[in-house]
């Protein structure tokens, strides 16, 4: 009970906090507009603006971040000292005493959500503030007096506040939990960052949220981490946009939200394809495919080859191309950076034939001259008998005719790589390559596929055709990343880009300084005196603004600090190699559920899908206590869960008494209206909650024709009030009422998905017969159709 006065006693506590934070706003806001407008002389000064700037605006996104649930929690401890807790952390105003407010994750706010009654950590009293905007609205409070609950309970902390977090409508955004973490979720969170964590739950244990308060947890914890980032990996951009406003609203900036599909920058990877295709590029073997399909590209010869340069016709054996293949290979370089081996050796080796050829030819022409002019010969016989008188001449002039194949063989390689004809042929023989170019070629042509993979079924190469030029699909990123890794980085093009672009930076600075220099009288001091055009166009440089996460999204090679992975089990081992490479120092975090898997290439084990990449260096930690489902609803979804995996059982739900689920039968024709109807019902059921229509994805075209006021498609609005969505796309979503149409929703993992998103309400409807695994869910029979 919240006594009036105590109401007022800590709406005051949390005025002083709010001024608190309104005043460092303004400082943090005072100084980065000062940032922002000094000018950076130097590449350095710039470099340090960025990182200033950056600071600021991190410091302001946190203070923005707290406005709303700024102060959450109090604990009153044994030794008579009083602590609050808050998103942000504030100092005392006299800097000794007890902290005005404890950031949720420093260490002095643990006891807030693992103190129980049974072991009380010196707590006395636990306390709840709920507040609307800056008002305390109302305040639950625990005393914690060493008297432990039955055993056998789910041991819940705060479990008013927890049960009205839950009950609350659903928005369609997931919100943080940081009021109400519970001790199991606590210690995950708070776990080592060393390592690979992985953290297996059945649905609506908080393996999502969990996972995004321990982002922000290392983030505070390891303020280096900052500096590269965390990535979030998510299954589908609907989920991505399902949560996206957690980590800002705990005010942390440093994160990039992505999809596999979408990691891999200048790539839109959006096409769909059969589920074959993508669980055959997902598997291990394709790498060794790809690295076939690489060295296939490099010098693809059977025999001798022969190019025509300056009418003289330089053959280059096989034989010779693969020892040059070979040496270039053997510099262990990627395909791109090795290929200057190879072009040095097949220029040399031309310009040795061409200069020999042509000094030959230059030899022949001079005899047969000589024999028709007979000055030449006199000389020639004079000579003669110049070298028997001396012996040495000839000698000499076997030198120099070398001297003059050397210095033609410099002169030939210092031409021919600009030649026209060896260029086409080093482009066949060893091409400049993409990855899109690669993987495009590769899956175009059977026969390159043949010669790549060849551990592959005929069916199987089949599966991977597509013509060239097709749209790139999720499956194909990790292929492409792969193939980036083969091929390596050429940037050349780019380092040439951003000189000409910098020469235009100093030419156009000084044509200002020229200007000032015109206009400056006699006894005016230039500009040009001063400052020259380097230093001017440094000047004008821009400090690079970008958050770290829209740097690392532009860039392939980033480096993350820590990678959190949701829904992992969906991954293939193509895309875990992926992710190893954006974080080779192996910080993972690794959530989901293997009972919830769709698709082909994903896992059914965490031992499977882990092990190639981490060995055992792995450790794993369950969630079993179940927050979304209310019991009934998980009862409705046990038969499917032990049909997937006999050995899992369903988490604890902490609600029981929603109301029962129920299922109907209707002919396939009627189900778009009854659903209709169904949902319609359910809007009015929960009137501030969300509500979804689960259906396979032939289905939804004629859900929304019934149903207009509802949001699908590819990027369904989640805050409108009714959505239509297939079983994958609702995967990690969550609504107060589902209206499920399992016909036509095959996978089991998929089935078990969507009986598991409702936090309140849930109805089937089916064409009979029911099929055997939802035959326990009450039948109701339907009104004739209206
Ligand atoms: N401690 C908590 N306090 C309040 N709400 C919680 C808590 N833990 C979990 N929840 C809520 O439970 C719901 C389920 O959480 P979440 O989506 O993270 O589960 P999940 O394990 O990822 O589920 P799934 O595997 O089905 O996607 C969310 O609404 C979340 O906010």
């Amino acid at each position: 009970m919240s006594s009036a006065h105590e109401l007022a006693r800590e709406q005051r506590h949390l005025d002083l906090l709010h001024r608190q934070v309104d005043l460092r706003r303004a400082q943090a806001d005072a100084e980065l507009r000062g940032t922002l407008r000094q000018s950076s002389p130097t590449p350095q000064a710039r470099v340090e603006r960025g990182v200033t700037a950056q600071r600021l605006s991190t410091q302001i996104a946190r203070y923005d971040a707290a406005e709303h649930g700024l102060c959450f929690g109090r604990l009153d401890l044994a030794d008579g000292t009083r602590r609050y807790l808050g998103r942000i952390g504030l100092p005392a105003e006299d800097r000794e005493g007890e902290p005005l407010l404890v950031d949720w994750r420093a260490p002095a706010a643990r006891a807030f959500y693992t103190a129980t009654a049974g072991a009380p950590q010196q707590v006395r009293l636990r306390r709840h503030l709920h507040t609307r905007g800056r008002r305390v609205v109302r305040l639950d409070d625990e005393l914690l007096d060493g008297v432990s609950g039955a055993p056998g309970d789910v041991e819940l902390t705060g479990e008013a506040a927890l049960l009205t977090a839950l009950q609350a409508g659903r928005t369609g955004r997931m919100r943080d939990i940081v009021a109400t973490l519970q001790a199991e979720q606590d210690r995950i969170i708070r776990s080592s960052r060393t390592g690979v964590l992985v953290v297996q739950g059945g649905p609506g244990t908080g393996k999502t949220v969990v996972a995004l308060h321990r982002a922000a947890y290392l983030l505070y914890t390891h303020p280096r981490l900052v500096e590269r980032g965390v990535l979030v990996v998510g299954p589908n951009p609907v989920f991505l946009s399902y949560i996206g406003q957690v980590l800002p609203g705990l005010g942390e900036t440093s994160v990039l939200l992505a999809t596999v599909g979408e990691l891999f920058p200048g790539v839109v990877a959006t096409a769909t394809e059969e589920p074959a295709a993508a669980a055959v590029k997902g598997r291990h073997t394709m790498a060794d495919v790809l690295a076939q399909a690489v060295r296939d590209r490099q010098a693809p010869v059977t025999g001798p080859v022969d190019l025509d340069v300056a009418a003289v016709w330089v053959r280059l054996p096989a034989s010779f191309l693969e020892q040059a293949a070979e040496r270039a290979r053997g510099s262990l370089l990627p395909h791109n950076l090795a290929r200057p081996l190879f072009v040095q050796d097949v220029v040399a080796e031309a310009a040795r034939q061409l200069a020999a050829a042509r000094g030959q030819l230059e030899r022949e022409l001079e005899e047969e001259l000589a024999r028709q002019v007979d000055l030449a010969a006199l000389d020639r016989s004079a000579a003669a008998d110049l070298a028997r008188l001396f012996g040495s001449d000839a000698a000499e002039s076997e030198d120099e005719a070398a001297a003059e194949v050397t210095s033609a063989e410099e002169f030939w390689r210092r031409v021919l790589p600009q030649e026209p004809a060896l260029r086409r042929l080093l482009d066949r023989l060893w091409p400049l390559l993409t990855p899109q170019r690669l993987l495009a070629d590769l899956y175009a042509d059977p026969s390159r596929l043949a010669s790549a993979a060849p551990q592959l079924t005929a069916t199987e190469r089949r599966a991977l055709r597509r013509p060239a030029g097709a749209p790139w699909t999720p499956a194909d990123v990790p292929l492409l990343d792969e193939a980036a890794e083969l091929l390596g980085h050429d940037d050349s093009a780019r380092r040439a880009r951003e000189e000409r672009q910098r020469a235009e930076e100093v030419a156009y600075a000084q044509g200002v300084l020229d200007i000032a220099q015109l206009g400056a009288g006699d006894e005016e001091l230039a500009a040009a005196d001063v400052i020259d055009a380097e230093r001017l166009a440094d000047r004008h440089g821009e400090a690079d603004l970008r958050t770290v996460a829209e740097r690392a999204a532009a860039d392939r090679s980033w480096v993350f600090g820590h990678v959190v992975v949701d829904e992992a089990q969906e991954l293939s081992p193509m895309a875990w190699r992926l992710l190893v490479r954006r974080c080779p120092t192996r910080s993972f975090t690794v959530v989901g559920d293997v009972a919830q898997t769709s698709e082909a290439a994903g896992a059914s084990s965490w031992n499977e899908a882990l092990t190639p990449f981490f060995g055992d260096r792995w450790r794993l930690e369950q969630l079993t206590v179940n927050y979304r489902t209310p019991a009934e609803i998980v009862r409705a979804s046990e038969r499917v869960l032990a049909e997937i995996h006999p050995d899992l059982a369903a988490p604890r739900p902490v609600r029981e008494g929603a109301p029962a689920p129920w299922r109907a039968e209707a002919p396939a024709a009627e189900l778009p209206g009854r659903a209709a109807t169904a949902a319609r019902e359910e809007l009015s059921a929960v009137p501030d909650g969300r509500v979804a229509v689960i259906a396979a994805p032939e289905v939804l075209p004629a859900l929304a024709a019934e149903l207009p006021e509802a949001s699908w498609g590819d990027a369904p609005d989640l805050e409108r009030r009714l959505v239509l969505l297939t079983a994958r796309q609702a995967k990690g979503l969550e609504f107060d009422s589902v209206v499920l149409l399992p016909h036509g929703i095959d996978a089991l993992g998929d089935l078990y998905v969507a009986l598991t998103r409702s936090t309140q309400r849930l109805c089937l409807l089916h064409p009979a017969p029911v099929p055997h695994l939802l035959a326990d869910i009450p039948l109701r029979v339907l009104d004739a159709q209206r």
